[in-house]
């Protein structure tokens, strides 16, 4: 009896949320949502084949372990739990090939893909870049191809990891403030500190304007000049394709990229007035705010629930006439982050001075941020966080996908205006709305 590994996929997707967190390791690839044509074919060659997942007679029904070998080759772990039963575990090796239903990558593809792969983990920054360009492209052949080089990416992540006595790869960073704040000046100078102590380090902006003003801001090179010269200092926009999801996946898979590419230390630059933050600190191990020593109306673009999400607040342009102002920004923000909820159980968000000019505090702020990822390791919040990520991740996706297939199907897409227009009139009370274009998009699925 033949299965496939694309039906199994799609059966791990949808059973997902019977395996409770902790009882499973898994690794969630955006893949596993829209699982690519060429993709599954792309990695089911060489291993796939030579253990083709046949049950024979000889194999006792339900072991399922004939799969096992080819979905761990493929980056897929899993623990006993992740099968609980016999008869999903039957489902999950009864069906028919994979090769049945997928096409076989061209050999130009192929060796595209190769080549991004093997110069990216040879850490080439040309190949970093044009990988980061396949995963940002929205057309539709290549964001396959896309999915293909971040599979074999993960699978040598989770390698390195595994060498590295499961430590994390990277420091993770999420790098935060209004616009003005300070924060191209402090990267330069953080960076270059960075870099000096034999660090790699990659600059990953997310630039919410980006997407209307069809450039981007914060990854204009320069506003980092003295960096972006630097070969160990990777600076990179990150469009966000207008979406909160854009800015979820496309970020989240750059930063895979980057750490396959050998950057051990990954800043992801935000302008703090928006909602790419709230995502962006849903891929980070620490969240940092910058704030100018302005007053209360300068600020007044800071989010509330930003200053919440901070590990760390860095009051900037503590220099010269600004010392004192500095000092009392500092000082307020203290007493405010005592009133917030405590996030962890080690780790209390802190506030400190900094000044990009005279380089003053830099260095301690670097010291709180490494004693920040050392305590949050050795508790195993860091681990934990990370894998609540993952889920997130996995959800953001899921409600993209989702709310894009739901508004392209062609019925609902019809009746969308008419109902709508209803519930605006006050003609129909919106759950109704919500219930008959639901009902709609149930049938036709
Ligand atoms: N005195 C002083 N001025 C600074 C310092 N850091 C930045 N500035 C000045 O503050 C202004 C804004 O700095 P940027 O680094 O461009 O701020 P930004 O947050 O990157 O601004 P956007 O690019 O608009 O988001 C510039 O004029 C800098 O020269 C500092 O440490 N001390």
């Amino acid at each position: 009896m033949r299965f496939s590994i694309g039906e199994a996929t799609s059966h791990i997707k949808s059973d997902a949320s019977r395996f409770p967190l902790g009882t499973c390791t898994m690794s969630i690839p955006a893949l596993l949502l829209r699982p690519p044509q060429p993709l599954l074919r792309g990695l089911f060659t060489g291993s796939f084949h030579r253990h083709h997942c046949v049950s024979h007679s000889s194999t006792p029904r339900g072991r399922g372990l004939s799969c096992a070998r080819p979905l761990k080759s493929l980056g897929f772990q899993y623990t006993k739990q992740m099968l609980p039963s016999n008869s999903l575990r039957r489902e999950f090796c009864t069906q028919t090939t994979l090769k049945d239903y997928t096409e076989e990558l061209s050999d130009k593809e192929q060796r595209l893909v190769d080549r991004l792969y093997t110069g990216l983990i040879q850490r080439q920054r040309a190949c970093l870049a044009e990988s980061i360009t396949l995963i940002e492209s929205t057309h539709h052949r290549k964001k396959d191809l896309a999915q293909v080089l971040l599979q074999k990416v993960l699978v040598y992540h989770r390698e390195q990891e595994q060498l590295n006595q499961g430590k994390p790869l990277a420091f993770r960073v999420g790098l935060s403030g209004p616009p003005g704040a300070g924060k191209s000046t402090f990267i330069e100078y953080f960076g270059k500190m960075l870099t000096e102590r034999g660090h790699k380090l990659s600059v990953l902006a997310v630039d919410p304007s980006s997407f209307t003003s069809g450039g981007s801001l914060l990854g204009d090179k320069t506003r980092m000049v003295e960096l972006s010269k630097d070969l160990n200092a990777y600076i990179r926009p990150s469009p966000t394709r207008g979406t909160l999801g854009g800015v979820t996946r496309t970020t989240n898979e750059a930063i895979l990229l980057c750490e396959g590419g050998g950057y051990d230390i990954i800043l992801i630059e935000t302008v703090g007035v928006g909602q790419s933050e709230f995502a962006v600190a849903d891929m980070v191990d620490m969240f940092v705010l910058l704030l100018p020593p302005a007053g209360g109306d300068e600020l007044q673009g800071i989010k509330r629930g930003i200053v919440e999400m901070a590990d760390l607040v860095a009051v900037t342009k503590s220099d010269g006439d600004f010392v004192v102002p500095a000092r009392r920004i500092q000082a307020e923000y203290v007493s405010a982050l005592k009133l917030l909820r405590k996030r962890s159980e080690v780790w209390s968000p802190q506030v400190v001075r900094i000044s990009a000019k005279t380089g003053e505090g830099i260095a301690e702020m670097w010291d709180k941020m490494r004693d920040f990822q050392n305590v949050m390791l050795a508790s195993g919040e860091l681990t934990a966080k990370r894998r609540r990520q993952q889920k997130v991740w996995m959800w953001n996706l899921i409600q993209d996908n989702v709310l894009e297939h739901f508004r392209a199907h062609p019925t609902v897409r019809e009746q969308i205006p008419l109902l709508e227009s209803k519930v605006l009139s006050g003609a129909l009370p919106p759950g109704l709305a919500a219930d008959l274009l639901l009902k709609t998009f149930q049938k036709r699925n």
